[in-house]
């Protein structure tokens, strides 16, 4: 199984790569949408077009790029030689990821809300909310290429 994650690496590595952008590009806008959907959804119609928009950006999109992104991460986990646990930056990126997991399940619960009709924040706090991915990916990608 190592033999074959070592030959696999560049591979894996693309793959994760590929996956992440996927997954950023919609954790950085469903917040954006949530922003308009709070300060413009009164009208039905409104409501319905940003319902539609996020319902798809979260299932066809974000939700299977989180989990390409952490299959092939593990796997560059388990590739020998990739992380050396008694640096820093493994525990770092750790620690980012599952945050930046949990603002994803936190993203899902708001969408359920606006579904119901039961939205109860504020454009400018899902403004605010926006810039934790933001400070999350910083510290993921510094860690990863810096390796301190
Ligand atoms: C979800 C769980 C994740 C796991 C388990 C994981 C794990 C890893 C591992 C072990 C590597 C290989 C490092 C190396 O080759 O030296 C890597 C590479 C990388 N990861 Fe992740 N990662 C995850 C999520 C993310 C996220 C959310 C981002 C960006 C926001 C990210 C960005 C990157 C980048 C840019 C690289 C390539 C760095 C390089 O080799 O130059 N990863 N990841």
């Amino acid at each position: 199984m190592s033999d074959f994650l070592a030959l696999a690496y560049p591979w894996t590595k693309s793959l994760h790569i590929i996956a992440v952008i996927s997954w950023m590009a919609g954790i950085f806008y469903l917040p954006r949408l949530f922003v308009y959907h709070a300060e413009q959804g009164q009208d039905p119609q409104v409501d319905r077009l940003f319902q539609t928009m996020e319902y798809k950006l979260l299932r066809a999109i974000m939700n299977p790029a989180m989990i390409g992104t952490w299959i092939f991460g593990l796997a560059l986990v388990f590739t020998p030689g990739i992380v050396d646990w008694s640096f820093l930056w493994p525990w770092t990126k750790a620690a980012s990821v599952l945050a930046m997991t949990w603002f994803h399940h936190w993203l899902g619960k708001r969408r359920k809300d606006f579904e119901a009709g039961k939205n109860d924040l504020s454009g400018r706090r899902y403004r605010m909310m926006n810039e934790v991915p933001t400070l999350l990916m910083l510290i993921i990608v510094i860690s990863v290429v810096v390796k301190f």
